[in-house]
Formats: structure tokens, sequence, C-alpha cells
């Protein structure tokens, strides 16, 4: 983040605040006394709010943190945070190798009363809500995606307000609908989405929206492209595909893709989407005009990506094989984001074009692929 940029308009800020007798939006998060939860439920837990100084390395809980991007996060976390100041919580047994790399919890978000017990107990400062069931396997079974998309994010919300938590929740392109603008798509526009992935990430990012002007939650929310990463498996999403053409295009060089070839949708290499996190967590209040931003860094279709890839690997024989669920959300989606807010208010930028993500994947990929080999 453009560090100077970020000083001077922190400056203006508090300039404009004194001028106009305001206060900082930091100092409303400070002062939360009641939650909506113990409120109505009479829970007789004692209120308090972690008070967290910018100066001290906060504690961070990451909530399904065995998915696709959470085991990243952690690793870049913990390297800026220290080891035991980032604990990963899921369902899932975790592999041995995460296991063994630091701090790692059950936590279900559907048990209020355990997850508030790990925030307690570990004096947690951010909680970084990464549980979900995306797109694809949400139509697969909307129950479950209801419970955990809404239910869950209910009990994660509740227990941020009552304890003073600087809240992450990410949404996504998946967020809009067939009549929103979809070339680009803005920040602020009609929301009319028709996955329960979907209507389960407006309502988060609308009840976050909720919790942070009516009681001061510090809630943060980016919507997130397509996340295209090497070394972990996506969870059933609709833009997967861009992650299986690179292992199948080393493994067999012949990739069987689901959405049409002329299918655009805006993507991201993992490492921006872990950056871009860390940096909006990081950015102080003031610069933030809205709490859920679009972030992007790419858009192509899957023609394009294959064309791509075939400029290191010419002998990838790629067919089409429409998946018809996944193509009507796909067709549904943006295939422009607009992220230009995220640049003016807290200098996001992408490091990964089209070209520079390919050449990353395929050394990934490859080079593990050598080693399993050899082996
Ligand atoms: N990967 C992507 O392309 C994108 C991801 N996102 C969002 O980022 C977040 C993380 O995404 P991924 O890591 O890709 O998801 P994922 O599907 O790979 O992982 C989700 C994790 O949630 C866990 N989970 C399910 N039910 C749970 C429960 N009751 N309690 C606790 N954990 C539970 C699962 O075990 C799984 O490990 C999600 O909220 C997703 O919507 C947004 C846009 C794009
Ligand atoms: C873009 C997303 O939110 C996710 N990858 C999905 O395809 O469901």
């Amino acid at each position: 983040m453009p560090v100077l940029r970020v000083l001077s308009r922190v400056a203006k800020q508090t300039l404009l605040a004194h001028e106009c007798g305001c206060q900082p939006l930091a100092v409303a998060v400070r002062n939360i006394s009641f939650s909506p939860r113990q409120v109505t439920s009479g829970s007789d837990a004692s209120f308090h709010s972690v008070s967290f100084s910018e100066t001290d390395h906060p504690k961070v809980l990451i909530t399904g943190g065995l998915g696709q991007l959470g085991v990243g996060l952690a690793k870049m976390l913990r390297r800026r945070f220290g080891k035991n100041n980032v604990i990963l919580s899921d369902i899932r047994k975790p592999p041995s190798n995460v296991f063994h790399s630091g701090p790692f919890i059950y936590a279900d978000i559907l048990d209020y009363k355990n997850l508030r017990e790990i925030v307690v107990n570990n004096r947690i400062t951010w909680l970084v809500h990464y549980s979900a069931l995306l797109s694809a396997v949400g139509e697969a079974n909307v129950a479950l995606a209801r419970a955990v998309n809404i239910t869950g994010l209910h009990n994660v919300l509740d227990i941020a307000a009552e304890h003073g938590l600087r809240l992450f929740v990410p949404s996504t392109i998946g967020a809009f609908g067939p009549t929103s603008p979809r070339n680009p798509t803005p920040d602020l526009c009609i929301q009319r989405p028709r996955t329960i992935y979907g209507v389960s990430k407006v309502h988060a990012e609308l009840m976050g929206e909720y919790y942070h002007h009516r009681y001061g939650l510090d809630f943060r929310c980016l919507r997130y492209p397509g996340i295209i990463s090497a070394d972990s498996q996506p969870g059933g999403g609709t833009t997967d595909y861009a992650v299986q053409i690179f292992h199948d295009a080393i493994k067999t060089g012949r990739f069987e893709c689901n959405l049409k070839p002329d299918t655009r949708l805006p993507m991201m290499y993992i490492d921006d989407c872990l950056r871009a996190t860390l940096e909006v967590m990081e950015t102080p209040a003031e610069l933030l005009t809205m709490r859920t931003y679009n972030i992007n860094a790419m858009s192509f279709t899957p023609d394009e990506l294959a064309q791509e890839v075939q400029k290191q690997l010419p002998d990838l024989h790629v067919k089409y094989n429409i998946d018809s669920v996944r193509q009507a959300i796909a067709d549904s989606w943006p295939m422009n984001f607009d992220d230009s807010n995220a640049r003016n208010d807290w200098g996001w930028k992408h490091d990964y074009d089209l070209p520079e993500l390919c050449q990353t994947m395929l050394n990934f990929i490859g080079a593990e692929t050598r080693m399993a080999q050899a082996n």
C-alpha cells in the first residue's frame, strides 16, 4: 500500500474530524456496550470488548480455514504477526503439515457457544470468516448452504460485536445477478443473485454494514473474483475450471472444460487475494469510505486461458462439456469488475495478470509433479 498516500489521507481525515467536531469512526468501534444477541437472549456472559492497540499484534482466528484460501492466509499472517497469533479452525481434520505448522482448533460456526469460548479463551481480536458453501455445492445442498452461510454468519456477527473484534467476511462476484450491470460491475448497483450462495453473500454484506452502523462493528468485506491457486484445491465453485486446467494440462495434456469457451469472468491469483485481505484489514478505518469493496485483477474466458496455457504447453487438448448449472450461474455473474473504489481508497493494486498467472501456476504444479514422479 502506498504509505505516504495513506498517511496524508489519515492526516486530512483527522483534521476534518476536528474541524467538524466529529470523532473518527474507530472511536465508536471501541465503545460497543451491548450486543444484539445478549440483549435479546438474556445470556449471562459478561460483556467486554478486547482493546486492541494498533501497535500490538492482532490475535487472529480464521474460520473454515482448511479450504482453498485459509491455509495460505494463515501462512501469510503468521509471517507478519507470529505463528502463535494466528489460529486456523475448521470442522475437518487438518493434514499433518497444516497441523504442525501452527495452532489449529476445531470450530463449527453453527455452534455459537463453542465459537464464543474460542474467541474468549484465546483473546481473539481479528476474525476472518472463511467458512461457506460455494456456488455449485450450495445449489446441490441449499438447506446446508443456508445454515452455514446465513445462520453461521449470524453467530459470527454477534460474537464479533460482543467482543469488539475486527471482522473480515469475504463476498464474491456471485453476489451479483443477471439484472446487475455485468461489464463492468460497480460496487453499488442492483444485486439480485439467483444462487443461494449469492443470496447469502448479499445478506452478509448488508448485515455486516448494518452492524457497523448500528453497533460500531469494525466490519470489512471484499468481493473476491474467482481465485486461482496451485497448492490448494477449490471447494466446489463455478470458477473451479480455471484451477483444474493447469493440473490437467501438466498431468494428462487433456482438459475438459465445464463452461463455454466464451464465458468471461473476473479472476485473481491467490497471492493478490490474500495480500488484499491483509491490506484492507490494516487500512485505517478513516480511509474506508465503504465497508464492502470489489477487488479485481484480470478477466478472461476459458478459450483465452487455454490459449495462454498453450503458449507453454502447445500439445494441450481442450474439449468443452458444458455443465448447465455452472453455465447458468456464470452467465449471471459479472464479466468485468470495477474495483476503482478499492484502488482510490486504500491503494489496492494487483500484481498478477494472465501471463504471470499462467507462468506461476505451471512452474509450481510442474515442479510438484516432477518431485512426486521422482519419489
Ligand atoms: N475461492 C474462491 O474463488 C472465492 C472464495 N470466496 C469466499 O472466500 C471464503 C473462503 O473460500 P474457500 O477457501 O475457497 O472455500 P472452501 O469451500 O474451499 O472452504 C470452506 C471451508 O468451510 C468449512 N466449513 C463448512 N461448514 C463449516 C462449519 N459449519 N463450520 C466451520 N467451517 C465450515 C469447510 O470445511 C471448508 O474447509 C468463502 O467465504 C468464499 O465464499 C469468495 C469469492 C471467491
Ligand atoms: C467466485 C466464487 O465465489 C467461487 N469461486 C465460486 O465459483 O463459487
